[in-house]
């Protein structure tokens, strides 16, 4: 295998974040996770959440985006393998997408655990 010197490490975090900016330019989905992480930073600041429920929002946020991107990697790198409609090709766009929706729902439904007692919370004391 032809050997080659290694981009400086300060390159490889300008493709890493290339990346990330190229999936949030092209990609629908990645714009909403945006959108919704950024509601939810601003509700977290509302709500006053704790340190523990920061993280955990904050964990998910990446485990969601970091799933868009490898689902944006999956679909370029099979659309550059095949242009023709191949039953592989499905599957590996459709798991890659259902990766993506089983952690959003989860997200949705820990998001939903947190913030509705202290909505309730908020609207009985008013
Ligand atoms: N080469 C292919 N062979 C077979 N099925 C494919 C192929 N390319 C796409 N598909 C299927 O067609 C549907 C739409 O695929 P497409 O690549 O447009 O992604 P998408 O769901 O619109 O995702 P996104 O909005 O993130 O681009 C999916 O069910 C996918 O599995």
């Amino acid at each position: 295998m032809k050997k080659h010197k290694k981009d400086p490490l300060y390159k490889s975090f300008g493709y890493a974040f290339q990346g990330i900016y190229t999936c949030i330019s092209k990609e629908r989905n990645m714009k909403i996770h945006c959108c919704v992480s950024l509601l939810v930073v601003i509700a977290g600041i509302i709500f006053q959440l704790s340190v523990t429920e920061w993280c955990i929002c904050l964990t998910l946020f990446g485990l969601v985006m970091a799933l868009e991107l490898v689902n944006t990697s999956i679909e370029a790198v099979v659309d550059l393998v095949t242009e023709e409609r191949k039953p592989l090709a499905k599957i590996a766009k459709d798991t890659a997408a259902g990766a993506v929706l089983i952690a959003a729902i989860m997200a949705a439904i820990i998001g939903c655990v947190i913030f509705v007692p202290k909505v309730m919370q908020f609207l009985t004391g008013l």
